[in-house]
C-alpha cells in the first residue's frame, strides 16, 4: 500500500518512449548511438552495466528513507543563470557522479538530450535523485528558455521546495519573473542562490537589491561572500558565524575549509558579520512570533549566545511561511558555495510531510528516475518522485488516484475544504484540482511527411509529443488539409521538428513560421440562416437566428447567451449541439481563419423540423455565426511582446535603432553594471529571427527574453498589408 505519492510527467520523453517501445533500456542505447557522432561524452554511458552507469553511484542505500528526510526540489532560474551547471556540482559532491559535466563541453547529466547537449541549454526537465548527509534529495532541473515555461509551470506542481538560481552579474532577470511567480502560484517555498559570483560584474549587494525591489520578496542573508568577482574566493556563514574558504588550488572544490571567524585573525570580518547576524535575528524575529518570544526572553541581551540551530529553525518556519527568502551565494563553475547550497536545501527547504498533501495512491509499476535512466522498484514511500509507465489515457496536468472511491473522497474533501477556502489556503485541495496553465501558440507552421503513406507515422509521432507538451498544438487546416504545428516559438517548434527526426525517423517539411494572429468584431450584428437538407426519407430542417457583439475579455472562448424565448424549453443536446456550433464558427474568423475572441453569441431563435439530427443543428449555428461575424466590421488582433535585451552599453544605440525599426515601444532604460536593459514592447510579427539579428549588431554580447503580453489590434495600414500579403496580392 503505497501513501502520498504524487505522479506527474517529468521527463515526458521518457515516458512516451517506454510507452512507445515498453522497454526504457532499448530506447537510452538507441538514442545514446544516435549521440555519438556528434556530441563528446565525456563519459562512458554505453556501457552501463544494466541502467546504471559506471560513474553512477548504487542506488541501494537510498530506496525508501523516511519521509522527513526527502527533499523534493526543483531548481529554477532565467536562462543561462547556471541551473546545469549548479546541478552537475550537486550531483559530483553528492556522490551521484564521478567527474564533473560541463555544459560548455555537452557533457551534463540532466541536459541529456541531443539538442540540449548541442546547444548548450535545457529543454526538458530532468530528475535525478541523490543522498545527502542522510537525505534523499529528488531534484529536477527546469529549463530556463521562455519557450519551454510549460515544463517549468508542470515540474512546480510536485515539488516541495525550490531553489532560483540568479546570475549574481544580473541579478533579477525577465524569464526569473516569470517562474518566481509561477511558484508563488503553487506555493512553493525557495531559497536564492546568486551563482557566478566569480565573473566579472558580479555584485551580491546588487543582486539581493533586484530580489527585494523586483521580486518584492524580503531577502534572508545567510551568507556574505568573501571578496567578489576575480577576488572571490568563499562565503561567511551568518548563521553559525564561520568561514569557509575554497583552495583555488583544487580542480573539483570538494575540499574546502570552515572556520570560525576569531577576532584576532579576521577583525573586519567578524564585525561584519556580527552585524548581519544581528540583523537577521531582528528580521527573523518580525516574521516568527514563536522565535520573537524565544529572543525576547532568553538572548535580547546578547544575540552572539543564540544557538544556530534555533535561528535554523525558526529560518525553517519562515522560509515554509514563504514570509521571507534565504539567499546564498558561490560559483558553480568555479567549484565554490555549492555544498552549504545542498546544506541549505536539507535544512530550510520542507520535506513532503510538511506541505501536507492528502493523497493515496495505488500503482502497479513503478520506476525512479535517474536522468535519462530508469530503475524498476517493487514500491515506493511517502513524499518521493517517481514515474509510471504504459498510462494510455493520462496527459500532463492530470492527478492519478488509486481508486474510484479514493477519487471521490478526495473530492468529497475538496468541496469540504472548498466550504473553509476563504478562511484557509488549504494545500491538499489546490493541489488536487489546480492544472498546470497551457500558455497559448503564438506560432504556427505546417508540416509535412516525406510521403502521403509516412502521414500516419507523423501523426503518431506528434500525438505522442503533444501528450508529453500540451503547449504543443496540431491541428488539420480545413481548407489545405495540410497538418498544422502551433508552438510557443521558433525554438520550440524547432526542437519539435528535430525530434521528430531524431526519435521518430521521420525527415519531415517545415513550412514558413507564421505569426499566430486573432480576430474580433467591432459592432453587433444579427444573421438568420435555415439548413434544409433530406437524407434517405428523413428531412432535416433548421432555422436560427443569432447575435454576435464585441465584449471584452482578450478571452478566444465565445461568451453564449440565450434569449429567454428559447432559453426554457431547450434540451441538453440541442444545447451542446448549438454551443459546439457556436464554438467551431469561433475557431475561424472571417478575415484570416485565426480563431475569433472578445465575442459573445446570442441565440434569438431556434426552429427545429422534428427528427431533425443534432449534428444538423451544430452546422446551422455554425454558419449562421459565421455569417454574422462576416457581415460585422472586423479586426485583426497581433501577439504583442513583452522583450527585455540586455546589452553592453557600447552596442545600445545600434540595438534601439533597430528596435525603432520593428515597431518597439521602449519602456525603459535600466543599469545593470556594465549593461543597459532595455524593456519594452514589440509585435510579435517583427521580431522573428531576431536572435541572429541581435548577434550581429552586438557581436555576441546581448541577450534577450520575450514573453506574450497581450493581443493588441493592428493599425488598418498593417492590417491591409497583412491581408493583402496572405490573399496572395502582394
Ligand atoms: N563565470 C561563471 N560562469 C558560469 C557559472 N555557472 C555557469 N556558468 C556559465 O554560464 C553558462 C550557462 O550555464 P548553464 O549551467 O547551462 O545555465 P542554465 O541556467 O542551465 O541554462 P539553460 O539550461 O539554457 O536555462 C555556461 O557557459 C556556464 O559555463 C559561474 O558560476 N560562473
Amino acid at each position: 500500500m503505497l501513501s502520498n505519492l504524487r505522479i506527474c510527467a517529468v521527463s515526458h520523453q521518457t515516458i512516451s518512449s517506454v510507452h512507445i517501445n515498453n522497454i526504457c533500456c532499448y530506447k537510452v542505447r538507441a538514442s545514446l548511438k544516435r549521440l555519438k557522432p556528434h556530441v563528446p561524452l565525456g563519459r562512458n554511458y554505453s556501457s552501463l552495466p544494466g541502467l546504471i552507469g559506471n560513474d553512477i553511484k548504487s542506488l541501494h542505500s537510498i530506496i525508501n528513507p523516511p519521509i522527513a528526510k526527502i527533499r523534493n526540489i526543483g531548481i529554477m532560474a532565467h536562462i543561462d543563470a547556471g541551473k546545469t551547471t549548479t546541478t552537475e556540482r550537486i550531483l559530483y559532491y553528492s556522490g551521484y557522479t564521478r567527474s564533473l559535466g560541463d555544459v560548455d563541453d555537452g557533457d551534463t547529466v540532466t541536459d541529456f538530450m541531443a539538442q540540449e547537449r548541442e546547444r548548450g541549454i535545457t529543454i526538458q526537465s530532468a530528475a535525478v535523485t541523490f543522498d545527502w548527509k542522510g537525505y534523499r534529495v529528488n531534484l529536477i532541473d527546469t529549463p530556463g528558455h521562455v519557450d519551454f515555461t510549460l515544463e517549468v509551470e508542470r515540474c512546480l506542481r510536485v515539488l516541495d521546495g525550490a531553489v532560483a538560481i540568479f546570475d549574481a552579474s544580473a541579478g533579477v532577470e525577465a524569464q526569473t519573473l516569470t517562474v518566481w511567480r509561477q511558484a508563488d502560484k503553487h506555493n512553493i517555498p525557495r531559497i536564492c542562490f546568486l551563482n557566478k559570483m566569480d565573473k566579472t560584474g558580479a555584485s551580491f549587494k546588487y543582486a539581493v537589491e533586484s530580489i527585494r525591489e523586483k521580486l518584492k520578496a524580503k531577502p534572508l542573508l545567510l551568507q556574505l561572500p568573501i571578496g567578489e568577482a576575480k577576488t572571490f574566493k568563499g562565503v561567511v556563514d551568518v548563521v553559525t558565524k564561520e568561514k569557509l574558504l575554497w583552495n583555488s588550488n583544487s580542480n573539483d572544490g570538494k575540499d574546502f575549509e570552515r572556520k570560525p571567524l576569531l577576532e584576532i585573525s579576521d577583525p573586519e570580518l567578524l564585525k561584519e558579520t556580527t552585524e548581519a547576524r544581528n540583523a537577521l535575528i531582528e528580521q527573523v524575529a518580525d516574521l516568527d512570533d514563536e522565535f520573537a518570544d524565544l529572543v525576547l526572553e532568553e538572548f535580547s541581551e546578547n544575540f552572539d549566545l543564540l544557538p544556530a540551530e534555533k535561528l535554523q529553525t525558526a529560518i525553517h518556519r519562515v522560509t515554509l511561511a514563504q514570509t521571507a527568502v534565504p539567499v546564498l551565494c558561490g560559483s558553480a563553475l568555479k567549484n565554490k558555495g555549492i555544498q552549504p547550497l545542498l546544506d541549505a536545501v536539507t535544512v530550510y527547504l520542507p520535506s513532503p510531510e510538511e506541505r501536507n498533501y492528502e493523497f493515496l495512491e495505488r500503482i502497479s509499476r513503478l520506476l525512479l528516475p535517474f536522468a535519462d535512466q530508469h530503475v524498476e522498484i517493487p514500491s515506493l514511500t511517502a513524499g518521493n518522485i517517481a514515474l509510471t509507465v504504459g498510462l494510455k489515457h493520462t496527459a500532463t496536468g492530470d492527478t492519478i488516484v488509486s481508486s474510484k472511491s479514493s477519487a471521490l473522497a478526495a473530492a468529497r474533501r475538496a468541496e469540504r475544504e472548498g466550504e473553509k477556502k476563504h478562511r484557509q489556503n488549504n494545500e491538499a485541495e489546490r493541489v488536487l484540482l489546480a492544472g498546470v496553465e497551457i500558455p497559448e501558440p503564438v506560432f504556427f507552421c505546417t508540416i509535412e511527411p516525406p510521403s502521403v503513406s509516412k502521414q500516419p507515422d507523423l501523426e503518431h509521432a506528434l500525438k505522442c509529443l503533444q501528450r508529453e507538451d500540451p503547449s504543443l498544438k496540431v491541428r488539420l487546416d480545413p481548407d489545405s488539409g495540410q497538418t498544422v504545428l502551433c508552438g510557443m516559438g521558433e525554438l520550440h517548434i524547432e526542437i519539435i521538428h528535430d525530434r521528430i527526426k531524431r526519435e521518430y525517423g521521420l525527415e519531415t517539411y517545415l513550412g514558413p513560421l507564421q505569426v499566430a494572429y486573432r480576430e474580433t468584431i467591432l459592432n453587433s450584428v444579427r444573421a438568420t440562416d435555415t439548413l434544409d437538407r433530406t437524407l434517405g426519407d428523413k428531412r432535416h430542417l433548421v432555422t436560427v437566428e443569432v447575435e454576435a457583439r464585441p465584449i471584452e475579455t482578450s478571452s478566444v472562448t465565445p461568451v453564449i447567451e440565450y434569449a429567454e424565448s428559447i432559453s426554457e424549453g431547450l434540451l441538453k443536446v440541442s444545447k451542446e449541439a448549438i454551443e459546439s456550433g457556436i464554438h467551431s464558427a469561433c475557431l475561424q474568423g472571417p478575415l484570416l481563419g485565426s480563431p475569433v475572441q472578445d465575442v459573445a453569441i446570442t441565440l434569438y431563435s431556434l426552429t427545429v423540423h422534428p427528427g431533425t439530427s443534432t449534428t444538423m443543428i451544430s452546422a446551422c449555428v455554425s454558419r449562421c455565426v459565421q455569417k454574422a461575424l462576416k457581415k460585422a466590421d472586423k479586426q485583426v488582433l497581433e501577439p504583442l511582446m513583452n522583450l527585455e535585451v540586455t546589452v553592453a552599453r557600447d552596442y545600445l544605440s545600434p540595438v534601439l535603432a533597430d528596435l525603432a525599426q520593428r515597431r518597439g515601444n521602449i519602456q525603459e532604460i535600466q543599469t545593470r553594471q556594465d549593461n543597459k536593459v532595455v524593456i519594452g514592447f514589440v509585435p510579435l510579427a517583427d521580431i522573428m529571427g531576431y536572435s541572429t539579428v541581435l548577434r550581429t549588431l552586438t557581436s555576441g554580447s546581448a541577450t534577450f527574453a520575450l514573453e506574450l503580453s497581450t493581443y493588441q489590434a493592428m493599425n488598418s495600414q498593417d492590417q491591409n498589408t497583412l491581408l493583402n500579403r496572405r490573399s496572395g496580392l502582394t
